[in-house]
């Protein structure tokens, strides 16, 4: 047993003379209870001020938050939300210090309302710091380690991608006329009654655990149309992922917080029921914009509610004629704003981190009047064969704070083998944007000059750079255009054409041709241009040929940002009449013409037929569709798609 004299002499054992500071505690539960001094309990940005802070008292505020939090996980059907009190329940001292809510808000239908859940404790942890998740995690959560970097790797479970056939959207008078239904369209329905089921069962389930983790976070960088979203998990890894993807408030934001615009219930790890109307398996992603809110059944992937959040802008913001984009986006040293437009895996968050330029974000943005704005405050980046020297600042984020998801890792030194794809292809890190040194901050910027849209065409037959048209690019934006390699198994040789309009149908809510008008509108009004760059094959298909180089495609890239490839000579090619320039800067001039690249040119001919063919049919459901006034665009942009000679 230690007596305080033992005690006194922690920290200067090895002092002779006896002259240092001594530690003024009487017991070791006091000696610890020194070491962690007590802050807000939120994660602010470096300099917050604590000046104005405010008129009421931290007890009053910490039970106004409470309540809130009470409220947003009520039950529907006993009207009352749990009693839920601040802190880990494994560290009951400090909990215990914070007034939960006064007990009569919870006494409303005494017997036949109340269940056990109703007569326990809910722990809430709320916005954690990223250590604290650590923590949180490495303690509680099978499948938590530390990287030799420092990243938490973590597994995601069964689900190592979103599952975008699970998704449903609750249809009501409203939505029903407002949001594209039908073939196509993300949006498969649901209705009121079987959404309520599911939050209820989701609610319960976060109920009936000893703690949840809340995290209130913003959307959107426009200071104008940030959005306040919520999001109540059972996991620190959904909490510190939420942390790093979405806006981080200051402890002054977070004061005046309130009542969020948008709630997430993520209960991943409890299964939806199949019997309930509308379920097709165990996993249940459901939207309901008349609620705010969104419930998550059977999946642990966590893009899942960043690219739910994303859903929900897609609605809000063109309600504000605000255009949403799938897009990362970044800015040169003179202003220059370009949009990186592709469907997963093309290179949007490759590509627009660029170490020459300033990173305005890697894969959600708005356009509004007043410019550019992300609506995230962090990247999400695949690590499948990662190499510090292809990817350097992506590498380098890859340290203490980030969500390292599904990755592979020696079991003694703990570094991670990028190359292993044992768990998933699709292994992920996930940063706060500041990781990347030369963010710009606030991530917003003025109108794009550039708008490139990325195809992983693995048939090969794109060119790797072409300057497109308005209503060429009209064509390739609603087309959504990529052909990845169906897998990695062998005998897989053949290409999959995926085409998803506004290179993200999983994600939009209303008509794709919405977007594209808008598109179309502010790319005029600002004079953008558009550029189709194919960031897959060359030399043949898959299987023949190879991926283009990524050196190859920066230099590319670089030369439109540069605005040396506007001033470059062009010829057109047959069939998708796009125009490629004869010369770019670092790059062989014979691969701007893919056909140069095929040996067998027969084989080129037959497989460029092949795909105008499938853009051709693509593109029929969007030939009913009304575009700019008198149906002009239309027109046009049918035109500007591939003609084929049926001779
Ligand atoms: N020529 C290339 N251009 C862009 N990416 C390439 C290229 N060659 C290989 N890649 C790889 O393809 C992947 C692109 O993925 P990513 O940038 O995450 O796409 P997105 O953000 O659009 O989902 C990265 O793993 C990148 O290293
Ligand atoms: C997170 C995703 O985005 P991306 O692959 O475009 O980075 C996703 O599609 O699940
Ligand atoms: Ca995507
Ligand atoms: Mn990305």
């Amino acid at each position: 047993m230690p007596t305080s004299e033992m005690l006194a002499k922690v920290g200067n054992h090895d002092d002779e003379e006896g002259n240092r500071p001594t530690v003024r505690v009487q017991t070791i539960d006091e000696l610890h209870s020194l070491q962690r001094k007590r802050s807000a309990p939120s994660t602010p940005k470096g300099n917050s001020q604590q000046t104005s802070f405010l008129t009421l008292s931290e007890e009053e505020r910490s039970k106004m938050q409470l309540e809130s939090i009470s409220a947003s996980l009520a039950s529907l059907t006993r009207g009352t939300g749990p009693k839920v009190v601040k802190g880990d329940p494994a560290r009951r001292f400090e909990g215990s210090r914070v007034a939960h809510i006064p007990h009569h808000r919870h006494t409303v239908a005494p017997t036949i309302a109340v269940s056990d859940s109703a007569l326990k404790f809910t722990h809430v942890l709320y916005n954690l710091s990223p250590a604290e998740l650590y923590e949180q995690a490495i303690k509680y959560e099978k499948g938590s380690f530390l990287t030799s970097t420092g990243a938490l790797a973590t597994l995601s479970g069964a689900k190592t991608g979103r599952c975008p056939r699970d998704k449903r959207v609750v249809k009501d008078a409203l939505t029903e006329n407002e949001l594209w239904w039908g073939k196509g369209s993300p949006n498969i329905e649901m209705d009121e009654h079987s959404f309520m089921v599911n939050r209820e069962r989701a609610v319960d389930y976060l109920n009936s655990l000893d703690k949840v983790f809340v995290n209130d976070q913003f959307l959107n960088w426009d200071p104008k149309n940030k959005i306040k979203v919520r999001i109540v998990s059972a996991r620190a890894y959904h909490s510190l992922f939420m942390h790093n993807m979405c806006i981080r408030p200051s402890l002054e934001e977070l004061e005046d917080f309130g009542t969020p615009d948008f709630t997430i219930y993520n209960a991943g790890q409890f299964p939806c029921n199949r019997y309930t109307h509308y379920m097709t398996s165990s996993t249940s992603i459901d939207l309901n914009l008349a609620r705010k809110e969104m419930v998550i059944l059977g999946t642990q992937y966590a893009g899942e509610m960043k690219k739910g959040l994303f859903s929900v802008m897609h609605y809000l913001m063109p309600k504000r004629q605000i255009l949403s984009l799938h897009s990362g986006c970044n800015m040169g040293k003179s202003g220059d704003v370009a949009l990186f437009f592709g469907l997963s895996g093309t290179g949007k968050t490759t590509l627009s981190t660029d170490h020459n330029r300033y990173l305005i974000g890697d894969d959600e943005h708005c356009w509004s009047e007043s410019g550019v704005s992300n609506i995230e405050g962090g990247c999400y980046a695949k690590c499948i064969d990662l190499s510090q020297e292809n990817e350097p600042d992506i590498w380098n984020a890859i340290k203490f704070g980030t969500v390292l998801e599904n990755v592979v890792f020696d079991d003694h030194f703990r570094e991670v083998d990028y190359s292993d794809r044992s768990v998933t292809e699709n292994t992920r890190a996930a940063y706060p944007i500041e990781y990347i040194p030369n963010v710009k901050l606030p991530c917003v910027g003025p109108h794009p000059k550039n708008v490139i849209l990325l195809a992983c065409d693995a048939f090969g037959v794109l060119p790797p750079v072409s300057k497109l048209s308005l209503s060429q690019t009209m064509y390739h934006f609603i087309s959504g255009y990529t052909a990845l390699v169906a897998g990695t198994e062998e005998g897989v040789k053949e290409p999959q054409a995926t085409f998803s309009a506004c290179f993200g149908a999983a994600f939009i809510m209303l008509h794709p041709t919405k977007y594209a008008a808008m598109l179309s509108e502010k790319m005029q009004n600002h004079g953008a241009t558009g550029w189709l760059v194919n960031t897959g094959w060359s030399g043949g298909s898959y299987g023949c040929g190879s991926r283009l180089k990524l050196s190859y495609t920066r230099k590319i890239i670089d030369a439109i940002h540069s605005g040396s490839l506007l001033e470059a000579e062009y010829n057109k090619t047959e069939i998708f009449g796009l125009h490629i320039p004869s010369e770019v800067d670092g790059v062989p001039s014979e691969i701007l013409d893919p056909e140069n690249t095929w040996s067998d040119k027969q084989a080129y001919k037959e497989t460029l037929l092949k795909l105008a063919k499938l853009f051709k049919k693509n593109f029929e459901t969007f030939t009913n569709y009304h575009i700019g006034e008198n149906n002009n665009l239309t027109e046009e942009i049918l035109a500007a798609g591939p003609i084929i000679d049926e001779a």
